[in-house]
């Protein structure tokens, strides 16, 4: 069978021959697929894109497209767009020579070129913009033209550092659905490199972890937060506490109850529970806890509670609620997990 698309083999990125950036990866990103790299401030998933890209030298390992080595291919000849942060849009051409500027350099006569830029900026809702010099743009105009640019020679693979982190979080969350729809629009098939958990699962079809330069899970958005490989990735994900379980048939049994063991852990001895955001509910029965301090965030109350056992954990409450005060505690286990590994 031939492989399509990108295939990441041992990959392996330095520095100075000390660093070890990326510490042997393996990916493959299929054709029209969309792929984030998640993880946080130098795991590494710059440098892996970057080596990709061609941008950075590889150590060991291979990088295939469609089955071929792109390893002796510049750059510019492995037929991958990139973008980053800051999309460096050239400053003294207007929004068409920017978006243009790629298609003018492959020799697409002026009347194709002049239709495609007025196409992708229909695509990005930039209609009628071709004329605008680009210091008069926002940050996040900028950006959509930068996207626009990338797009207009049709690449193989599209490459994407951070697009949205010098926007403020209402754009950066509107600009995350755009990118979706945009890239699902044109079949593009992306890397998209982000530290943003929102953004990666807004936009790619599958989330890549990453932690000390390797991948620790890859997988749909939903399976990656239903079925964390472990407590680490849970953590990653904003599981927490995680609470010591006995293994009891199908059960895993915490202080606050049982947690149905997953298919996946069938069998396995040592388990606990990650609580996930909304997992503890404030009712009138259940386990009694003591509130330690409490918020009111995005229009409900919350609570800090210490549980049977001394771990600390949030709880949705129905009201606000005063620090001292003996609460009752409901599980949702639709909103917990279990990982492997004692507690
Ligand atoms: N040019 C460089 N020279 C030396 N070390 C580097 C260089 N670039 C990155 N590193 C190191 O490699 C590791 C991975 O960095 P990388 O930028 O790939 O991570 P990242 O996950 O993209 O982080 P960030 O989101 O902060 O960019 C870090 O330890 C970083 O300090």
């Amino acid at each position: 069978m031939t492989a399509s698309g990108l295939t990441v083999r041992d990959l392996v990125v330095t520095y100075d021959g000390t660093t070890t950036a990326v510490a042997g990866v393996d990916l493959d990103v299929a054709v029209g697929e969309v792929v984030a790299l998640l993880g946080s401030s130098g795991s590494g998933k710059s440098s892996l894109m970057r080596a990709v890209a061609g941008l950075e030298p590889v150590a060991a390992g291979t990088v295939r497209w469609d089955g071929a080595d792109v390893a002796t291919q510049p750059v510019h000849r492995r037929g991958f767009g990139l973008m980053f942060q800051d999309g460096q849009l050239f400053p003294h051409r207007d929004v068409a020579g920017n978006v243009g500027y790629g298609l003018a350099a492959a020799g697409v006569p002026r009347d194709r070129r002049v239709a495609r830029v007025g196409e992708l900026l229909r695509l990005v809702g930039l209609e009628g913009y071709e004329r605008r010099p680009v210091s008069t743009l926002s940050g996040g105009q900028a950006q959509r033209v930068a996207l626009a640019r990338s797009l207009a020679p049709e690449p193989r693979l599209l490459l994407l550092d951070e697009p949205l982190s010098s926007l403020d979080r209402s754009l950066r969350e509107h600009l995350a659905w755009e990118l979706r729809r945009i890239l699902r629009a044109t079949g593009t098939t992306a890397v998209y490199v982000t530290h943003d958990h929102d953004e990666a699962f807004t936009v790619a079809d599958r989330v890549a972890v990453m932690d000390g330069g390797r991948l620790r899970q890859v997988a749909a958005p939903q399976e990656l937060w239903t079925a964390p490989v472990d407590r680490a990735v849970a953590a990653f994900l904003g599981y927490s506490p995680f609470l010591p379980a006995t293994v009891d048939g199908g059960a895993a049994r915490t202080v606050l109850g049982p947690v149905a063991v997953p298919e996946h852990l069938e069998g396995t001895t040592s388990l606990q529970v990650g609580l996930g955001p909304g997992a503890l509910l404030v009712g009138t029965e259940g386990v009694p806890a003591t509130v330690r301090s409490r918020r009111f965030r995005q229009g409900r109350a919350e609570v800090m509670v210490d549980l049977p056992g001394g771990q600390r954990a949030h709880a949705l409450a129905p009201a606000v609620l005063e620090p001292g005060q003996v609460v009752h505690l409901r599980l949702d286990t639709a909103r917990a997990v279990v990982v492997p590994g004692g507690g």
